[in-house]
C-alpha cells in the first residue's frame, strides 16, 4: 500500500467573525497570531510558519486541508495516482505556492467534496521563535498538528477514498450512541505515529468539520486553558475527558465559528508492528459529558 501522506500540517477555516476568533485561538487556545494582508490571520503552534489560516467567509466551516508529503517525487507520485484513479487533480500555481509558504502542492477533493492539499516542502520560521500568548508547547513535529473530525454522508465511500486511495492505515472504530437508539460508527485513521489525524462520523450536520484537535505538552496546559473557559464563559461542548481508544485527555470549547476545539494532552502514540483494528464500545474512559449549547451567546443575552 503507497502512503505519501505523512502528516496533517495545516488546516484553512472559513470564519465569519475574525476578530472574535483572534481573542479565541490567542488568549484561551494560546496560539500565536499574525495578520495577513487580505484581512486574514495565521495561526502558529510550532516552528512552521503557519498550522492554522483563518479566512473571512460566511461559512464557518474548514476550507482546505494540507497534507504534507516528503519530497517532489512523492507528490509526483500521488497526483499520478489519483490521475490514473480519474480523480481531478490541480497542480499550485506560484501564487498558491507563495501563499501557503511551501515549495509545491497539488489540490484534489474527497468524495463529499472537501478541498484537501497536498504538499512539499513547508517554509520553517527558524528565524523567528514560536512564542505562545500563554506560554503553551504543542506536540507537532512528524505527528502534524492534530487531528480533524469530518462529517460525511456516505461513509463507506468516504473511508475508501482515504484507506485504499490516499493510503492511511485504519486506527480503529468506535460504537457510540449520541442519540439514544441511534447507533453510530466512528472510524479512526493515521498518517504517522498519531493515534489518528482523521476521523469520520456519520452524522447529519451542515458542516463538514465536526472539530479540530491539537495537543499540548502537559496536562497543566490542560488544565489552565480549561480555566481559561471557564473564566471567559467559552462554552464547553464536551466537559474535560479521557477518551477510550487513544487516551487522550481532553475538553472540547466550541470555536466562534460553532463547531469544536479539541484541546488534549497524552494521546498515545501507535506502534505500527504490534497494532491491532479493534473497535471500542465506549468514547471515553471517564468524562466527556455532553454540554447543551446556550440559547444566546453573552453579549446578545445582554443587549
Ligand atoms: C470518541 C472520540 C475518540 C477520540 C477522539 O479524538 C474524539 O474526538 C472522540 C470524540 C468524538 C465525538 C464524540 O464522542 C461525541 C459525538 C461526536 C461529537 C460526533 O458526532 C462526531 C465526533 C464525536
Ligand atoms: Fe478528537
Amino acid at each position: 500500500m503507497r502512503s505519501e501522506i505523512e502528516a496533517l500540517s495545516y488546516i484553512i477555516l472559513e470564519v465569519s467573525d475574525i476578530a472574535l476568533w483572534r481573542v479565541f485561538a490567542t488568549d484561551i487556545l494560546g496560539l500565536q497570531a499574525t495578520a495577513r494582508d487580505d484581512g486574514g490571520i495565521d495561526l502558529r503552534m510550532d516552528q512552521y510558519a503557519w498550522r492554522i489560516r483563518l479566512i473571512e467567509g460566511p461559512r464557518d466551516d474548514m476550507a482546505s486541508v494540507g497534507w504534507e508529503v516528503r519530497d517532489a517525487a512523492a507528490l509526483a507520485a500521488l497526483s499520478a495516482r489519483l490521475d490514473a484513479l480519474g480523480i481531478a487533480v490541480a497542480a499550485g500555481t506560484a501564487d498558491d505556492r507563495a501563499d501557503r509558504c511551501v515549495a509545491d502542492l497539488i489540490h484534489f477533493a474527497d468524495p463529499e467534496g472537501n478541498r484537501h492539499e497536498a504538499f512539499y516542502g513547508p517554509l520553517q520560521r527558524t528565524e523567528r521563535p514560536f512564542i505562545s500568548p500563554t506560554g503553551a508547547a504543542f506536540k507537532t513535529g512528524r505527528q502534524g498538528l492534530g487531528h480533524i473530525v469530518l462529517s460525511c454522508r456516505d461513509k463507506a465511500s468516504m473511508m475508501a477514498f482515504f484507506l485504499d486511495i490516499l493510503g492511511f492505515r485504519l486506527t480503529d472504530h468506535i460504537h457510540t450512541e449520541i442519540v439514544p437508539g441511534r447507533p453510530l460508527e466512528l472510524s479512526f485513521m493515521r498518517c504517522n505515529g498519531r493515534h489518528h489525524s482523521l476521523a469520520l462520523a456519520p452524522v447529519p450536520i451542515p458542516k463538514k468539520i465536526v472539530h479540530l484537535m491539537v495537543e499540548v505538552t502537559s496536562i497543566d496546559e490542560v488544565g489552565r486553558a480549561l480555566h481559561r473557559c471557564l473564566d471567559a464563559d467559552v462554552h464547553l461542548s464536551f466537559t474535560l475527558g479521557r477518551h477510550s481508544n487513544d487516551d487522550m485527555l481532553s475538553f472540547y470549547p466550541r470555536t466562534p465559528s460553532g463547531f469544536d476545539l479539541e484541546y488534549g494532552w497524552g494521546g498515545l502514540e501507535v506502534d505500527e508492528e504490534s497494532w491491532h483494528v479493534v473497535t471500542h464500545a465506549t468514547n471515553s474512559a471517564w468524562g466527556h459529558i455532553f454540554q447543551r449549547p446556550p440559547r444566546r451567546s453573552l453579549p446578545e443575552a445582554a443587549a
